[in-house]
């Protein structure tokens, strides 16, 4: 067994432990219904002996009494076995799976960019039903099977030996059978689930780039790629039901020979006067029994091997360390100013491919400090270092004098807002929509501030108003709705520090100018951080900072900048024209 196999076996046994009792009555119900198994030939041996070959037919109705009662109570400790395996199966999975939820919440922004969505849903659902069977049948029967085969093999060698040795000759062949089985059916089993993983990785992709796959007229390429994936999961799968499928003829041929070697040598043994007749009879049905046993193990192999492989997957990721982590003495931060400090940044994605170096800024409270720069320069990722979405791999960043790494993750991101360049939307009202960050929020809260956020009349025009579902049963917003939606969502939390993605990137030039007016209402009083391509819109910031290939290489006023004649006012330059050429074309339409 893999060293692997064996600690995530013991981190599962771990999770048994929080239902101690439910486990004790499950192994006393396998315990007994082994006993059930093991007493009928034992009865029969001694109705065959005691009762036909000596002749008292009066007592014949009792060993029948005995093995109708014996399978009633065999029947009870089986349904308490089986609901109590199922329960604490539920019971475990559902742990698991909460904690893998959890912990896939917890992980940081850098686990996600490398990520695949597909492969992480086939975890959470397909790998975690994997384990579930193993744990309601796959452990109960096993451990059944195994005390059956041992308890057989006791009772054999006590009854007696010379038989019993025959029959053992075929247990090494039966182990080395099952090893060799296991050996080869484990590594299937992970290419299966990977296949799996890679087969929904490929729906979910294709689900979520539809449009972009109808518009380059890619839905042919798409197919094909699907129909290869397909095939080659269904070869995987069919490649392992071949090898499995060599097992049972294997045990029928083993359990054969055995019964006839136990027939011929028993015979003789029984004529001779060495064992009674009930004797072989005996040997017989455990020898019958025992194909039971031996060949559901090996088949359960599957199982386990599968359920081995899905546990890897799991504790795979719940082994992952958030990259992002509180020090031990976090401390809340208190409400702030606004003072936000860059001190000597630099930060990488990748290892040696520097993103950010050698930031360095303060923004005073209340500030409007605009970010500007050709795209990939690092603008974005300059503002996620603020939330800790990401850490810097030097330097340090302070908000009012503290230090971003000593506080809580919850407080430092509970302060500032956020407008992202794509807007996310849960499935669920408008209404729940922007008060996403603040559920408590009135709903003259939310109005107030779907008004600063040019939302509200849109919304109130909808038939059903505020309570309007978002997404597929409801309405389809456009990019620039979402963003003032999202503009909604952040101002009703009344961040002390906003940080603003493009917020005006989809708007139409009548709503951005409108948008324009809403966002100084919004940004007064707050420290704010803004990114933008059209640059006539960060005229009036307090700073601009000019980012090229990950460094500040300007800074100052929009007429400082202009005057120095440098990348600022190329880009400005060439900003206005764009407009200009935007605005005659919709002039023209
Ligand atoms: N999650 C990520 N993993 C690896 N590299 C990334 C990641 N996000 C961004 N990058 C890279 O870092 C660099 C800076 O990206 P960033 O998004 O900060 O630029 P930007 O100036 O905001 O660009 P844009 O104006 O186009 O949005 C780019 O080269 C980009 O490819």
């Amino acid at each position: 067994m893999q060293k692997s196999t064996l600690k995530r076996g013991l981190q599962l046994l771990s999770y048994a432990g929080n239902y101690g009792w439910a486990v004790v009555g499950v192994v006393i119900s396998v315990l007994m219904s082994t006993v059930f198994v093991l007493l009928p030939p034992w009865l029969i041996r001694y109705g065959i002996d005691n009762l036909i070959i000596g002749e008292k037919p009066e007592f014949l109705w009792l060993l029948g009494l005995a093995l109708v009662g014996i399978t009633l109570l065999k029947g009870v400790v089986d349904f308490a076995k089986r609901y109590g395996a199922e329960y604490i199966a539920q019971r475990i999975i559902h742990d698991v799976r909460s904690q893998l939820y959890d912990h896939l919440n917890q992980l940081s922004f850098s686990f996600y960019d490398s990520a695949r969505t597909g492969d992480i849903m086939s975890r959470i659902t397909a790998d975690t039903d994997a384990l579930r069977k193993f744990l309601s049948k796959v452990s109960v029967y096993v451990s059944g099977n195994i005390l059956t085969i041992i308890g057989i093999l006791a009772v054999m060698i006590f009854w007696n030996l010379q038989l019993a040795l025959l029959y053992l000759i075929m247990v090494p062949l039966m182990v080395y059978g099952m090893f060799k089985y296991s050996t080869q059916v484990r590594p299937m089993f992970r290419r299966v689930r990977c296949k799996f993983s890679n087969l929904t990785e490929i729906i979910q992709e294709d689900l979520n780039g539809i449009e972009s796959i109808k518009l380059f007229g890619q839905e042919k390429k798409e197919k094909e790629d699907f129909i290869q994936e397909n095939q080659e999961y269904v070869n995987t799968r069919i490649e392992t039901a071949q090898t499995s499928a060599l097992w049972m003829p294997y045990v029928n041929f083993l359990v054969g020979l055995g019964s006839s070697l136990v027939i011929w040598y028993g015979g003789r043994l029984v004529i001779s006067g060495e064992i009674s007749f009930g004797m072989l009879v005996g040997f017989i049905s455990y020898i019958a029994m025992l194909l039971r046993p031996v060949r559901q193990t090996g088949m359960m192999i599957n199982s386990a091997t599968q359920a081995a492989a899905a546990a890897e997957r799991i504790f795979d990721i719940l082994q992952m360390e958030p990259e992002i982590q509180e020090v031990d003495n976090a401390y809340e931060l208190p409400p702030v100013d606004g003072r936000v400090e860059y001190r000597d940044v630099s930060f990488s994605y990748q290892q040696d491919e520097e993103v950010l170096t050698g930031i360095n800024l303060t923004a005073k409270p209340g500030q409007l400090i605009a970010i500007v720069g050709p795209s990939g320069a690092g603008k974005s990722t300059l503002l996620h270092l603020l939330p800790r979405f990401y850490d810097p791999d030097q330097g340090e960043i302070l908000i009012d004098g503290h230090n971003i790494k000593e506080l809580t993750i919850g407080s430092l991101r509970s302060q500032i807002g956020i407008v992202l360049q794509d807007t996310f939307l849960f499935a669920a009202s408008i209404k729940d929509n922007i008060s996403y960050g603040r559920p408590e929020a009135s709903m003259e809260e939310i109005i107030e501030a779907a008004k600063i956020a040019q939302i509200n009349d849109y919304i109130q025009s909808l038939p059903l108003g505020y309570e309007t579902p978002v997404g597929e049963e409801g309405v389809n917003l456009s990019g620039g709705q979402k963003q003032r939606l999202a503009m909604a969502r952040v101002l009703l939390t009344d961040p002390q520090l906003l940080l603003l993605d493009e917020p005006t990137s989809s708007l139409d030039a009548e709503t951005e100018e409108q948008m324009q007016q809403a966002l100084s209402e919004v940004i007064k009083g707050r420290t704010t951080f803004i990114i933008a391509h059209r640059l006539w819109t960060v005229e009036r910031a307090d700073q601009i900072l000019v980012i090229d290939n990950g460094r500040i290489v300007e800074q100052g006023s929009h007429e400082e900048l202009v005057s120095a004649d440098r990348l600022y006012s190329q880009l400005y330059s060439r900003s206005l024209s764009d407009r200009l050429i935007s605005e005659t074309a919709g002039d023209k339409r």
